[in-house]
């Protein structure tokens, strides 16, 4: 299968490249033996900014998990820009997941840490280990960790500790992180599931953002469609680990989203403005 790759240019001027993402026939069951992805195929161009909705317990985590490698595909192909990540192990998935930024609902901030140190984990994948052991990042490195945090609005908090962060703060916090690993695929595990209406706006707001400005390819679980209908363009239903839907999210109708829930849309399906 050909893998595609697309070139970003970002604000200095340096480029990064945006993965293409391909599922082919992929299925997940794991060791208890619950089947969480049942022969899911599809494919993310570079650039594109996706949702992945579905039911608690429908493999959302799974699907994202197997993408970077974090759970394997116990059938099919999973290949990420020019990666073939179910084949990789040891050193070439380290390798691979360094140009993976991951974020998840519950931030995985080191709360005694200052922001700056927690957003410099995210340059580790590429430092040579003796440089972080002695905390000796670069100019480089420093200046990649400023322009993360400017782009996501927290410079001012830079020497603030983690855990003295808005849960909102926090989730910038993180995504600044996987910024600073200046990534070429985004994926975002139910970013927004921990914060309040008007924060998850804004946070949904910032990654599509990054996604407009820097042509970064990005995923994100969501539960909620209407968040999925603001802030991203193509849409992924899943229902008991299978593909129900996968197209223009403008194209999907209410009844699509019945059909990825299983049951007529309720209140909890929506977040709301959050004004
Ligand atoms: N490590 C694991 N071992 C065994 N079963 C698991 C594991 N992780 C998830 N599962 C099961 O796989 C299925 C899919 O789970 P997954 O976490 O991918 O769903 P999800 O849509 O992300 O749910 P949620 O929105 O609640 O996080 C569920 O039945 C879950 O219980």
């Amino acid at each position: 299968m050909h893998t595609d790759t697309r070139t970003q240019h970002t604000d200095d001027g340096t480029s990064a490249t945006s993965w293409q993402v391909d599922l082919d026939a992929v299925s997940v069951t794991y060791p208890n033996g619950t089947r969480a992805l049942s022969d899911v195929s599809l494919r993310i161009e570079p650039g594109e900014m996706v949702s992945i909705i579905g039911l608690s317990g429908s493999g959302k985590s799974t699907l994202i998990r197997t993408i970077n490698g974090l759970v394997e595909a116990t059938e099919g192909k999973v290949t990420v820009g020019p990666h073939q990540i179910n084949t990789l192990s040891g050193r070439t998935l380290r390798d691979a997941r360094g140009q993976i930024g991951m974020i998840f609902q519950g931030f995985n901030l080191a709360e005694r840490t200052d922001v700056f140190h927690n957003v410099l984990v995210g340059r580790f994948a590429h430092l040579p280990w003796w440089r972080t052991l002695l905390d000796l990042p670069t100019q480089h490195d420093r200046d990649i960790v400023l322009r993360s945090l400017d782009s996501v609005g927290i410079l001012d908090k830079m020497w603030a500790r983690g855990g003295a962060l808005s849960g909102g703060q926090k989730q910038r916090v993180a995504i600044a992180r996987a910024l600073s690993q200046e990534p070429s695929l985004m994926l975002a595990d139910e970013p927004v599931a921990s914060l309040d209406p008007p924060t998850a706006h804004s946070v949904m707001g910032d990654l599509l953002r990054i996604n407009k400005e820097q042509g970064l390819t990005v995923l994100v679980n969501l539960h909620l469609m209407d968040l999925a209908k603001q802030y991203t363009t193509r849409l992924i239903g899943l229902r008991n680990g299978q593909l129900v839907y996968d197209g223009p999210i403008h194209d999907a109708t209410d009844a699509h989203f019945e059909q990825i829930y299983g049951r007529p849309i309720q209140s909890r399906d929506v977040l709301g403005d959050g004004v």
